[in-house]
């Protein structure tokens, strides 16, 4: 019989990524050893096996899989891109990839970073489960692919492979490349002074170290034979907030002025469409960076917001840093983005 080690081996693929180097530091902490896999390189730590490479390719992977217990998948295109191509490629052929070599090298399980948004139409969602179907409209190319993606991981699901979806929704913390910087950035060019709707829709933000706990905790569910095996998890902060306070709260922690004049969301909304349209057209010619895509519109005004239950019941899962906690932890590391006077 083979020697059962204590901890197990994983690889993060992604982890040079927001959320991804979060999740390896977790699991060095929990005493896992860790791989990482990744296209670029953005820090260093002698605990950690680094594999540079491009996950649409089996024979890059096949390396950083060798003797690993749980695959971590959390790489993808920036979601702010608009290159379908790109998203194509690397979310879903480049995860058909993922599932080969993992195959191939004798893995065992396999958790995916989905999204909650691979249900979102632009429409209000209250405490969503996991039975909602797929959107059969996707906002835009990223959640496209992302449902994509996801269908095919828990497809794979097999007696020699069992697969997870984690579905976190609006991940912030330390590092996060997107959120707090263009909410900072929109402060700084004047235009955070709107509020989309009127200000009481609620949504969940979760924070990077609950996203984490959450994806070890579905690591670690995936026993032969569990209930958790192809099926995909809301992880969530399980304390949906107004997206309009959370944003105001961030601004206000680091000095800016919080959003204050409210305009109407619908208008908002079928102007962000047209102006979409119009760039879509300009494409060949110039290349124009939206602020307010249609997704963003969406997002800033509608509810959305999903229940953790199912990960609650099936694998103990509850949020390690409570809200007020989280964004204070946030606004103390962007010390960078903090309004100089
Ligand atoms: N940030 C959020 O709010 C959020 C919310 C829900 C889901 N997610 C999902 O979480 C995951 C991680 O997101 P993040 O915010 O950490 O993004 P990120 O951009 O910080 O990290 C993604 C990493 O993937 C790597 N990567 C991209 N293409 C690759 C390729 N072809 N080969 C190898 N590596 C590649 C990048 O180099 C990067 O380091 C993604 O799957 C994303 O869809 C993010
Ligand atoms: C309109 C205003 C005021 C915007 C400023 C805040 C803006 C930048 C900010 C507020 C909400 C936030 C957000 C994302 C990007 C930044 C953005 C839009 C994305 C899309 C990243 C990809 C994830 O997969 C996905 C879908 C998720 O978590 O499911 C999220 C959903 C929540």
């Amino acid at each position: 019989m083979a020697v059962r080690r204590s901890k197990k081996k994983c690889l993060v693929i992604g982890g040079c990524g927001f959320l991804g180097r979060h999740l390896v530091e977790e699991l060095l902490e929990r005493d896992y050893t860790v791989n990482v896999f990744d296209m670029r390189s953005t820090f260093e730590d002698e605990m950690v096996t680094f594999f540079i490479g491009d996950l649409c390719k089996t024979e890059d992977l096949l390396p950083a899989m060798e003797n690993v217990d749980i695959v971590f998948h959390c790489a993808s295109p920036a979601p702010s891109s608009d290159n379908y191509q790109l998203f194509y490629r690397v979310n879903y052929e480049g995860t058909k990839s993922v599932i080969s070599a993992c195959k191939e090298a004798g893995v065992q399980r396999l958790v995916l970073t989905s999204s909650a948004s691979v249900v979102f139409e632009g429409v209000d969602i209250q405490n969503g489960s996991e039975d909602l179907p797929y959107a059969s409209h996707p906002i835009d190319y990223y959640t496209e692919t992302k449902i994509l993606q996801e269908k095919e991981v828990l497809k794979s699901n097999c007696e020699d492979l069992h697969t997870i979806a984690v579905r976190p929704h609006g991940i912030f913390g330390p590092r996060d490349p997107q959120l707090v910087p263009t909410v900072v950035d929109m402060a700084r060019k004047g235009k955070s002074k709107y509020i989309i709707g009127d200000g009481r829709n609620l949504v969940d933000f979760t924070y990077v170290k609950n996203v984490v706990h959450g994806h070890i905790l579905a690591g670690e569910s995936l026993d032969e034979g569990s209930v958790t095996c192809g099926k995909a998890y809301h992880i969530t902060n399980d304390d949906p907030i107004y997206f309009w306070d959370f944003l105001s709260k961030i601004l206000i922690g680091l000095g800016y002025a919080a959003p204050r004049y409210k305009i109407p969301y619908t208008l908002l909304f079928y102007i962000a469409l047209v102006v979409q349209f119009f760039c879509t057209l300009l494409k060949p010619l110039v290349v124009i960076k939206l602020t307010f895509s249609p997704m963003r519109v969406a997002l800033a005004g509608t509810h959305h917001y999903y229940s953790c239950e199912r990960a609650k019941n099936d694998f103990a899962y509850k949020p390690l840093v409570n809200m007020d906690k989280a964004i204070d932890l946030t606004v103390q590391s962007y010390a960078e983005l903090r309004k100089k006077d």
